[in-house]
């Protein structure tokens, strides 16, 4: 291993257009490391702090850099101990966590770069790369993704039964591009969301009809099981006064959510439910893991914001059966990885998630092959998504 002789931090655009982070990291014998921090648009009321772009590398060139610098590349956990020391918050409010897991994950792959090893087998060690992530694919989606569209933020098409990544893979941008087919014989109009999901103006329960037909028809196609699943994001809908969950003009208390959801997922056979409930409601999240957790994976997401304190909580509740990891909700690959490892010792599924706002980072493709999780989300198409798909083909095809 080599030391690190440079990080630097600067400001580059994400799909959205904004600015984010992007950290490159040095080594004394040429190891090189780059990564960029992604953002969200429905975050976590307990996630990290994202500070400005400019604020962020400011901070971080002020008070991390200089304890970067001579530390061992591939030393993950040192590299992000140092990074938790320069803030010397809980939530990295000091210098960001967005030039947090920029600098942390280029480090990691500074440290491949000097092993000469593939990213994902740097961080999963030499036996990993044998099971691959199911890709989850947004193919229509609104909430805070998309205005006018639907309110559930995301339906994601789970095709279960593939026998390869890159069928999968494929698989899903088929079914992105029968959802655009079945809208067009509605007479539905549909620009695309943030994630380059079809964001039609429709109601839910026509969402449904419509992926349910997409899906359908794609599994006849292909010939193995595709299934769908949804982000509810219902953090998002829930209204703390009314203490009810809005979807337009209509409302649903606690009671009605965990009955609508459990409904859904009979109905439709979901695969997956990420976040069905408010984030706060530990206790609804368990009567609905209770009711339909042999059945389908429910996931916390803005529940457990990739937190260790917060899963152990969810733990202790039986509030789930799965986890969401976002690097950036959390700040380092160090406290992502603790939180897939108390998650797998505890029975739950680890979920490996892009976020709304995204690059042409790729990191976190290698990150659900070293984690050996059980779904990778990522989106379907655009470049910033694709990154991530088309990496994970190579990584399945050693091409890495
Ligand atoms: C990817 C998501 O959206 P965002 O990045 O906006 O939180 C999500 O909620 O899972
Ligand atoms: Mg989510």
């Amino acid at each position: 291993m080599t030391r690190i002789t440079n990080v630097s931090l600067r400001r580059i655009l994400d799909s959205r257009g904004n600015p984010t982070v992007e950290a490159d990291v040095l080594t004394e014998s040429g190891g090189f490391g780059r990564a960029a921090a992604p953002s969200g648009a429905s975050t976590g009321e307990f996630e990290a702090i994202e500070l400005p772009a400019e604020e962020s590398i400011a901070k971080a060139r002020e008070r991390a850099v200089p304890r970067l610098e001579g530390l061992f590349a591939g030393d993950q956990r040192s590299v992000d101990a140092a990074l938790r020391a320069a803030d010397g918050t809980d939530d990295f409010s000091a210098i960001g966590a967005n030039s947090a897991v920029a600098i942390s994950m280029a480090a990691a792959k500074a440290g491949a770069d000097v092993l000469g090893a593939p990213l994902y087998q740097h961080l999963g060690g030499a036996f990993r790369g044998e099971n691959f992530p199911v890709p989850l694919g947004n193919v229509v989606g609104g909430g805070e993704h998309a205005k006018e569209a639907t309110h559930i933020q995301e339906f994601l098409a789970a095709p279960v039964g593939a026998p390869s990544v890159s069928e999968a893979v494929f698989a899903n941008a088929a079914v992105h591009a029968a959802v655009a087919d079945v809208l067009d014989q509605r007479g539905v109009p549909a620009a695309k969301g943030d994630e380059g999901a079809w964001a039609p103006p429709i109601s839910d329960a026509e969402a449904f009809e419509v992926v349910e037909e997409a899906v359908d028809r794609v599994e006849e196609e292909v010939g193995f099981e595709i299934r769908f699943g949804l982000d509810v994001a219902a953090a998002e809908l829930y209204d703390d006064d009314r203490e009810a969950y809005v979807y337009g003009d209509e409302t649903r208390s606690t009671d009605e959510q965990i009955e609508y959801v459990a409904g859904l997922v009979e109905e439709y056979d979901l695969a997956y439910v990420e976040d069905p409930l408010d984030e706060n409601d530990y206790g609804a999240f368990a009567e609905l893991t209770d009711r339909v957790g042999d059945r389908t994976l429910i996931c916390g997401d803005d529940l457990f914001v990739t937190n260790v304190d917060r899963l152990r909580e969810g733990i202790d509740a039986g509030a789930a059966n799965s986890i969401l990891i976002k690097p950036n909700q959390i700040g380092t690959l160090s406290d992502a990885f603790d939180a897939v490892e108390l998650a797998t010792r505890n029975g739950m599924e680890s979920v490996i998630s892009h976020r709304s706002g995204e690059t042409e980072d790729t990191t976190i493709a290698h990150l659900a092959v070293a984690t050996d999780a059980a779904y990778i989300k990522t989106g379907t198409v655009g470049g910033e998504r694709t990154a991530k798909l088309n990496e994970l083909v190579r990584i399945a095809d050693d091409a890495v």
